[in-house]
């Protein structure tokens, strides 16, 4: 056989170049630290969108040139643009925030190894501290118990999720507790029927889950005849019990990246009512953190207004005539209070900014009741768009 069609020695040459790859983006991120320490100086935001795409529009023409499509080209690159603002925005933060706990962190979250809040611990810390102590917990009342006594650093919880909306439980601990909010991460939750052993969906008699997938699968699970369903306290708990009972007859809803941990594989894949299924985590600390300036800031604020008519309506007009923008507003209900209701606000603020101690000055006039929750980076990255020009020809 010639050499060319050897494939040892194309593979070889493959591994060489994926090396250099690697490589390369190493350089890159460091060069992109080096940006964020510039940044950090000439107190610019560390996102510039019209760099970005020049760059873009740049790349995707040279890459045509290569033979290499415009949309494989963007994508790479919009992954790799993500990663160098992140980490950029995860410097900045250090710098700002210099007792930090680094290089360990200790964390509580829900469930065991594999849950989707454990993987979500995990995303959010690669690129903040070398290790990670951690704590898996029953409820989310226990992770708050754990980080307000001190005995862990954070808290990762999940707050709301695209397909099945806020989650209550968590919202409602956050009215009684003195923890702040110093952190998110919103994280794809890709939903799969995972089991232990090689079986079919026809042998399935069991499913067991957290009552999360359960209800953001209900579509798929609705077209599943004469199975038994069993609540489990989280996914990994579920996913232990799956994997002890090594039976063709059981199966568990959990992401593919968990079940591996469990020696589980995927029997069926993407089995979530909405394909686009993210969920929003937060993480508290008994310490707030500062923003830095060059970074997107969100603020939490929770707040109760009299029951006279207008009263939110009066406290949303405060946010609109100081030019904030609110990106969620739920309620919930005042525990020992009947009908009346506890306002939470996402606001895109720094909390620093005079704009926002404006505005909260003002709210506290108009209100019964005013707390910040935490003021923290807002982690996601929407890819900049390339003009379709630039895309045609593709
Ligand atoms: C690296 C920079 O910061 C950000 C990241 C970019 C990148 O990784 O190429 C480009 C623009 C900015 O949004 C920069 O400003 O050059």
């Amino acid at each position: 056989m010639s050499e060319e069609l050897d494939l040892n020695k194309i593979r070889e040459k493959i591994t060489v170049l994926d090396q250099k790859l690697l490589e390369l983006f190493a350089q890159r991120r460091a060069l992109t630290l080096n940006v964020a320490k510039s940044k950090a100086h000439q107190i610019r935001p560390v996102r510039d969108q019209q760099r970005e795409q020049e760059l873009l529009v740049r790349l995707i023409t040279e890459g045509k040139k290569l033979g290499l499509d415009a949309h494989y080209v963007t994508s790479i690159f919009q992954t790799i643009i993500e990663d160098s603002v992140l980490n950029q925005q995860a410097y900045l933060q250090q710098l700002a925030n210099p007792n930090i706990q680094v290089p360990t962190v200790s964390v509580a979250f829900l469930g065991d190894k594999g849950s989707y809040s454990y993987l979500a611990c995990h995303k959010y810390f690669s690129r903040r501290a070398e290790k990670i102590i951690e704590t898996g917990c029953q409820s989310f009342g226990e992770i708050m118990q754990l980080v307000e006594a001190g005995h862990v650093d954070y808290g990762m919880l999940p707050i709301e999720n695209t397909s099945s909306g806020s989650i209550n439980e968590v919202y409602d601990i956050l009215q009684h507790t003195n923890l702040s909010i110093v952190g998110e991460i919103t994280r794809p939750i890709e939903h799969c029927l995972l089991t232990s052993v090689n079986t079919s969906l026809d042998k399935i008699k069991t499913i067991y889950a957290h009552g999360q997938p359960f209800s953001q699968c209900s579509n798929f699970l609705d077209k599943q005849q004469g199975i038994r369903i069993e609540y489990c306290d989280s996914t990994a708990d579920a996913m232990a019990r799956v994997y002890e009972l090594q039976d063709e007859t059981v199966a568990v809803i959990g992401s593919e990246e968990g079940g591996q941990l469990y020696k589980l594989h995927a029997l069926e894949k993407a089995i979530a009512n909405q394909a686009e299924n993210h969920t929003r985590f937060i993480l508290v600390s008994r310490k707030p953190v500062e923003v830095a300036e060059q970074i997107p800031a969100k603020t939490t604020l929770i707040l109760a207004t009299g029951q006279n008519p207008g009263a939110l309506v009066e406290c949303l007009l405060v946010l609109k005539n100081n030019g904030i923008n609110m990106c969620k507003l739920e309620s919930r209900p005042i525990q020992g209070r009947p009908w009346e209701e506890m306002f939470y606000l996402d606001v895109e603020a720094n909390l620093k900014s005079l704009t926002l101690q404006d505005t909260l000055r003002e709210l506290t006039v108009i209100t019964n009741f005013i707390k910040v929750l935490g003021c923290y980076p807002i982690e996601h990255i929407s890819p900049t768009k390339v003009p379709g020009s630039a895309l045609a020809d593709a």
